[in-house]
């Protein structure tokens, strides 16, 4: 026996012959979808309404045809035979859809997977989506969104790597290129918001469809309805990972559940955000892996173990036991040396979000804990509970969990909680300040101490990776100017957690410099530093993230809320000014924009 070596080059090759034949027999089936038509009627308004198929020849058009009847799709017929209206001196074939190939048709408009937002199909399934499904529609949209915002990114950053190389004309080029992508992103929007309120008047919300878990046969009921007597407007918050910060946002409940909702009280955007009161947080599930919090009432375990963050409030008993989640890589190095493991089973984490009927589930989990962290946001899509994820482990901002997130129709708040009044945004916004003030910024750090767990887990420093990178982008993505302006890693830029200091507790101290050029090239320096008190100081952030994840649940909207994730997150899907991002907020609880 021999065997044929086909290099990958050549695989690639036909594998794009082979895209683009299916790509033009859907568009053939679609156009022959309203009625027979002749072969050269049929290339008229293939390449009428398709740019891709402008340069569509009779070469490329008719062995598709000839593969089409061959599977029994479309039939021929001669038209010499026919009525006058269809017969044509140039072409006496006329072309029509078999059974089969309107069954297929109908099949192939049901499809939603990445391949239907990519360039050479999504016209194409565009073109038809008249005859599509109002979902179906919703889903190419929002995956060719999260496609054309990659490539954005991708252009302004490759722009932000190359803008000393550059001339004035490629510089011209690339911001036409950026320019072409906001209008399509707009576009984008426009459309999914037309077709988000289209689908929201004919559908109420809890008939939107409803997540399904890898192993639940489809069409399994929907978990059912809070019991009597429990009002609609709480929110059931679940929580993964019982460390200082959760502290922080069980103490903060409890601390503003009274507080007049036309008040402002200090570290709150809004008392009232929306529907939602910030009392309207209920605790109804915690998980941890910590032998001190797993069994433990939920009001218990936030004081328990190593948690060290200042006391707001004391908090009567929740009747919320914590239970055991999976461990995977949560527990670095310095964690094993500290606490104890639990011993007890470890739970099945999608039953408990489905039976304690939660809303939102908050990701707390230490540094550097990136396969637990997937874990649970997998578990939040099975179980279909929205995610805020407070921690540097990248999932709303990449393109895999975003659209994973979308087709579940399931909310995202994310990456990576951006402090109240914190390192991140005291820096980022100075930074700005130099731009916007025509000081250029050539070098920067924020060096940060603290003395809670999270601070001595990141002494590993293959924990720190994602958290860095998190960090430095978060104040670069403000920039434009400076040389370092949307770079990840720069010698000119250190931003990162710098070293663990044990009586600092859950304090924490930036200390920050900023050296740059102002007037004449003269120096101009700033220097500050930053002490907070690490866990309350992203609280408030929270209790906001969480109602914009309820808010956008209530709505019916999945994948990454992006106004929230933009002004509450360090990492999210699409960096927006701070400003602007808190302008697209207040119109997002406002339901002015979708999201
Ligand atoms: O102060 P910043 O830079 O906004 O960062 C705040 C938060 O960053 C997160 O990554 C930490 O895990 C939190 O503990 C911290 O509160």
């Amino acid at each position: 026996m021999t065997f044929r070596c086909i290099d990958p080059e050549t695989r690639e090759v036909a594998a794009v012959a082979r895209r683009r034949s299916d790509v033009l027999d859907l568009a053939i089936l679609g156009r022959l979808a309203s009625g027979p038509l002749h072969g050269y009627e049929l290339r008229k308004r293939l390449a009428a309404t398709l740019g891709p198929f402008r340069s569509l020849s009779f070469g490329s058009l008719y062995p598709r045809l000839r593969a089409l009847q061959q599977v029994g799709w479309i039939t021929s017929a001669d038209t010499a035979d026919l009525p006058h209206a269809l017969a044509s001196k140039r072409s006496r074939v006329s072309y029509e859809l078999t059974a089969a190939g309107k069954e297929h048709l109908a099949q192939a408009l049901t499809a939603s997977d990445p391949a239907a937002w990519d360039d050479d199909v999504f016209d194409v399934r565009f073109s038809m989506f008249g005859a599509t499904d109002p979902q179906t529609r919703l889903r190419i949209l929002e995956g060719r969104r999260t496609r054309v915002l990659e490539r954005r990114e991708a252009t302004r950053a490759a722009a932000a790597r190359n803008r000393e190389r550059r001339d004035s004309y490629t510089a011209e080029l690339q911001r036409h290129g950026l320019e072409i992508l906001d209008t399509e992103v707009g576009w984008l929007e426009r459309l999914i918001a037309t077709e988000r309120a289209a689908t929201s008047s004919t559908t109420p919300p809890t008939t939107a469809r409803p997540p399904v878990a890898a192993d639940e046969p489809a069409g399994s009921p929907p978990p059912e309805p809070p019991p009597e007597g429990e009002p609609m407007s709480s929110i059931r918050v679940a929580i993964a990972g019982v460390g200082n910060c959760a502290s922080s946002l069980v103490q903060g409940v409890e601390y503003y559940k009274d507080a007049d909702p036309s008040s402002k009280v200090p570290g709150l955007m809004h008392v009232q955000f929306g529907e939602y009161h910030v009392g309207d947080l209920e605790f109804v599930a915690a998980f941890d892996v910590d032998a001190k919090k797993v069994g433990q009432d939920l009001s218990a375990a936030i004081v328990s173990s190593e948690n060290n963050t200042i006391k707001i409030s004391d908090v009567p008993p929740s009747g919320v036991q914590v239970q055991r989640g999976p461990t995977l890589d949560g527990l670095g190095k310095y964690y094993r040396e500290t606490i104890e493991e639990s011993t007890d089973e470890v739970v099945d984490v999608v039953s408990v979000l489905r039976e304690t009927q939660a809303d939102v589930l908050v990701c707390y989990l230490p540094v550097g804990s990136e396969d637990a962290a997937k874990f649970y946001a997998q578990a939040a899509i099975d179980a279909g509970v929205a995610f805020v994820n407070a921690l540097p482990v990248f999932i709303a901002g990449t393109p895999e969990w975003a659209d994973k997130f979308t087709a579940a129709g399931v909310p995202i708040v994310g990456d990576d909680i951006k402090s109240q009044v914190g390192a991140t945004i005291t820096h980022r916004v100075l930074a700005r300040l130099f731009e916007d003030r025509g000081v250029i910024l050539d070098r920067t750090y924020q060096l940060n101490v603290g003395g809670n767990m999270d601070f001595k887990n990141m002494l590993e420093r293959d924990r720190l990776e994602s958290k860095k990178i998190s960090k430095t982008q978060a104040v670069t993505s403000n920039l434009t100017d400076a040389a370092f302006a949307g770079k990840t890693e720069d010698r000119n830029v250190h931003i990162g957690p710098s070293d663990y200091v044990a009586w600092l507790d859950d304090r924490k101290w930036a200390y920050v410099r900023m050296e740059g050029r102002a007037f004449g090239d003269a120096p101009l320096n700033m220097e500050y530093k930053l002490e907070v008190w690490d866990s309350p100081n992203s609280a408030g952030v929270i209790i906001d993230a969480v109602r914009a994840a309820k808010i956008a649940k209530d709505r019916g909207v999945g994948g990454p809320i992006t106004s929230a994730s933009a002004y509450f997150m360090k990492s999210p899907p699409e960096q927006i000014e701070d400003g602007a991002a808190r302008r697209q907020l207040e119109a997002f609880i406002a339901g002015d924009v979708e999201r």
